[in-house]
């Protein structure tokens, strides 16, 4: 089975959501890194598999088997020309034209890192992550997977983006910026710590995509001079230690360290 593969650099916490889910999943997986400093996020070749020029990229299945197609036709072309006539040729290399475009169709990418986890959690069995299989329970797992992007990392991308981005291109932090959304994001955690003080998790008393999806860009967050906000909120803290706990979070703390 040719491994999943994740384009994009294992800074963006974009990228990391999806290896959050990618380890969760016991998923088998390659991560090829895009380099932003060649702009070979906005290539042909990207743009293919993600129309937005954007990182993550996902793609399942591959064309590793071409060149063995190739291969195999030319040395069988060469092989029939030297001793049968044209029909015994042409036949396998139809064939073989038809295996590839066929292999072709098989394979597939995906752009936005949260529908690439959801796909992953899927298609590698870990569908009790989205709670498929109870009405309820996976609305509550929709709700809180829409609250990370609409709610929580939508008041943390600025303050990433001013604390960690902007400095490592050279750039300064609007303090600002930095000030509004950290007020946005403490009205975002007040409700968290009402719900996670009626529920282990956040879609319930179970494990969820919703809860994972939380990793990469909290990781960020205690990487930024504001860690500490999470402390105002003892239900949130806790729920975060115990994902913190999770090989899959160790494995995906150890990726975004910047010596990694
Ligand atoms: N909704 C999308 C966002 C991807 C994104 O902004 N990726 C950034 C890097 S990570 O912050 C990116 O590729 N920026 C380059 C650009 O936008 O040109 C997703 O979740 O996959």
């Amino acid at each position: 089975m040719a491994p999943m593969k994740l384009y994009g650099a294992t800074v963006s916490w974009n990228v990391t959501r999806c290896v959050v889910a990618l380890e969760e999943a016991g998923a088998e997986y390659q991560i090829v890194p895009i380099d932003f400093a060649t702009a070979e996020h906005k290539s042909p070749e990207h743009l293919a598999r993600n129309p937005f020029g954007q990182v993550p990229a996902f793609q399942d299945g591959d064309l590793h088997l071409w060149g063995t197609y190739a291969t195999h036709m030319i040395l069988y072309l060469l092989v029939s020309l030297c001793k049968y006539d044209s029909i015994v040729v042409f036949t396998p290399a139809i064939i073989y034209i038809y295996i590839y475009m066929h292999h072709k169709n098989g394979m597939f990418f995906l752009p936005e890192s949260r529908a690439i986890c959801k796909y992953v959690a899927r298609k590698n069995k870990a569908a009790e992550l989205l709670r498929e299989g109870n009405l309820q329970e996976s609305a509550m797992v929709d709700v809180w997977l829409e609250v990370e992007s609409n709610q929580y990392t939508a008041a943390l991308n600025p303050i990433l983006y001013e604390c960690l981005v902007s400095p490592m291109f050279g750039g300064t932090t609007d303090q600002k910026v930095v000030e509004e959304n950290l007020e946005k994001l403490k009205k975002v955690l007040e409700v968290y710590e009402a719900r996670l003080a009626k529920h282990k998790y956040l879609a319930g008393d179970f494990l969820s995509l919703a809860d994972l999806n939380h990793v990469s860009v909290t990781l960020c967050l205690l990487a930024t001079p504001h860690a500490s906000v999470l402390n105002a909120y003892p239900h949130v803290k806790a729920w975060w230690d115990g994902l913190m706990a999770r090989p899959s979070v160790q494995k995906v703390a150890a990726l975004m360290k910047p010596s990694a």
